[in-house]
């Protein structure tokens, strides 16, 4: 059952004949799908089929995975809703920028926008919520994100720590919804007639954030998974009338998908270049996105940013040497030109950037841990590796007790850590004493395998 007041509401928007294929499919049930992870060697050696390709992106197919499988244990897949890999595809972050995703998780866009800066660059992903945070953290790491910083903050704070700072800013803004009607039967719960009125205020507020962190000439993407325009095209109208010289960038409507509408707003035709997506016409959820440019094209002096002794420290001589041991026994070719260390653990930034006072919840890529007189290199920083100086392929039975956290016996003679691969997939780092392989599978993402 849809809401009441829904179902008048689109009767008065679409009109009788679209607004019948509308509701009524919202009563189909939706469409599943799944986005390859090209930071992967071979992204498509997947037990999976790809044969139904979601139009207009580049990695993202229609079909379900399992959280147990290989492949989205191993960081190869992400299971997305089909509608939503979109928003990465319009967003389309280039190698080497700035790029903050303010409200970020789980971790959909964030995975997305990954893919496309191909470990180049910055990438922030906050998060306003502790719990959702680590969620978002665990998808990052598994996805094998190696320029990634995650922030656990309100969009003022980040504001007033980066002015005009990144180049492409995407706010896939938390919101009523509707889209989600027929996955998420809660959503139907919560709405009220008034309820998109309210979201829009709280969007509005997040967005007024976000431009003070876009540098001029950059990008702002957003985003919901509602179709209510007040929270879809009288948002954009909004932020056109607030911000002289932002300029909507015009999306083509293709495959089924629908341009905004202006009339829905204030009548601005530049509202046409945003796009809609309608279940009855798209093989997704629903979803808006509109994608705009900051006119200025000179780009300003970026501000210097330095990582602070309060929050991050350099490493000791006695940690540079346990590093440097563990690397050079272990890993081939490492690069990871910006170290820093947050309560013993050891991080990479791609490129550093200030975090004094933000809630951090991890300042870049972990590296690993110093114990005492020993290094233990992290489960993230496997998960960016495909090749290490001692590498170990588990047969199904390892593979089962890895996972499960046991430890395993082998027939390998010496000590040390080995880069652990099932099914040509690196699935984390073991340990080598006495033909014994240690377990370092995280105790949080332990499970019993089939
Ligand atoms: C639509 S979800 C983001 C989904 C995510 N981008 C993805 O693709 O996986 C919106 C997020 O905004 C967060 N949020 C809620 N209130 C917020 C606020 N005032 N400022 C910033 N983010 C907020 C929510 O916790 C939620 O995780």
């Amino acid at each position: 059952m849809l809401p009441t007041g829904f179902e008048e509401k689109y009767q008065q928007l679409l009109g009788t004949t679209e607004a019948a294929r509308f509701l009524a499919s919202l009563q189909e049930p939706g469409y599943k799908g799944f986005r390859l992870n090209p930071l992967k060697p071979n992204p498509k050696q997947i037990n999976l089929p790809l044969t139904q390709p979601v139009p207009l992106t580049r990695w993202g197919y229609y079909g379900s995975v399992h959280g147990r499988q290989v492949a989205h244990q191993a960081g190869y897949v992400y299971s997305q809703e089909p509608s939503a890999m979109l928003v990465g595809a319009v967003a389309a972050p280039q190698p080497g920028e700035r790029v903050l995703d303010l409200c970020a998780a789980p971790g959909g866009k964030t995975t997305h926008l990954a893919s496309l800066m191909q470990q180049q660059g910055l990438l922030v992903a906050n998060e306003i919520i502790p719990k959702r945070a680590k969620i978002l953290a665990e998808n990052v790491e598994r996805f094998g994100i190696a320029n990634a910083v995650i922030t656990n903050e309100t969009p003022a704070r980040l504001a007033q720590k980066w002015p005009h700072y990144f180049d492409r800013i995407l706010v896939d803004a938390p919101c009523s919804g509707e889209g989600m009607f027929r996955k998420d039967p809660a959503a139907k719960k919560y709405w009220t007639v008034d309820y998109p009125a309210s979201c829009a205020k709280r969007q509005r507020q997040i967005l007024q954030e976000a431009m003070k962190m876009l540098r001029p000439g950059g990008q702002l993407i957003y985003s919901t998974c509602t179709f209510s325009p007040e929270e879809d095209e009288q948002i954009i109208a909004w932020l056109l009338q607030q911000y002289d010289g932002l300029a909507v960038i015009p999306l083509a409507a293709t495959h089924g998908l629908q341009n905004g509408r202006p009339e829905w707003a204030d009548g601005n035709s530049a509202l046409k270049g945003t796009l809609r997506a309608f279940p009855h016409a798209f093989a997704g959820d629903g979803h808006f996105i509109a994608k705009l440019q900051s006119q200025v094209a000179a780009p300003v002096k970026k501000p210097r940013h330095r990582a602070k002794k309060n929050n991050v420290s350099r490493l000791t001589a006695t940690q540079k040497q346990l590093w440097q041991t563990f690397s050079q026994a272990t890993l081939v070719a490492p690069q990871y030109p910006h170290l820093l260390v947050h309560r013993d653990h050891l991080f990479a930034q791609s490129q550093p950037i200030e975090l004094s006072g933000l809630k951090v919840v991890r300042p870049g890529l972990p590296l690993g841990q110093f114990k005492r007189k020993r290094f233990e290199p992290a489960y993230a920083l496997a998960l960016t590796l495909t090749q290490a100086k001692h590498v170990l392929r588990l047969t199904s039975q390892q593979y089962r007790q890895y996972v499960h956290g046991d430890t395993f016996p082998v027939t390998l003679a010496g000590k040390g850590w080995y880069l652990l691969r099932y099914q040509e997939k690196t699935v984390g780092f073991g340990k080598l004493t006495n033909q014994t392989i240690k377990n370092f599978f995280p105790k949080g993402l332990r499970f019993q395998a089939d």
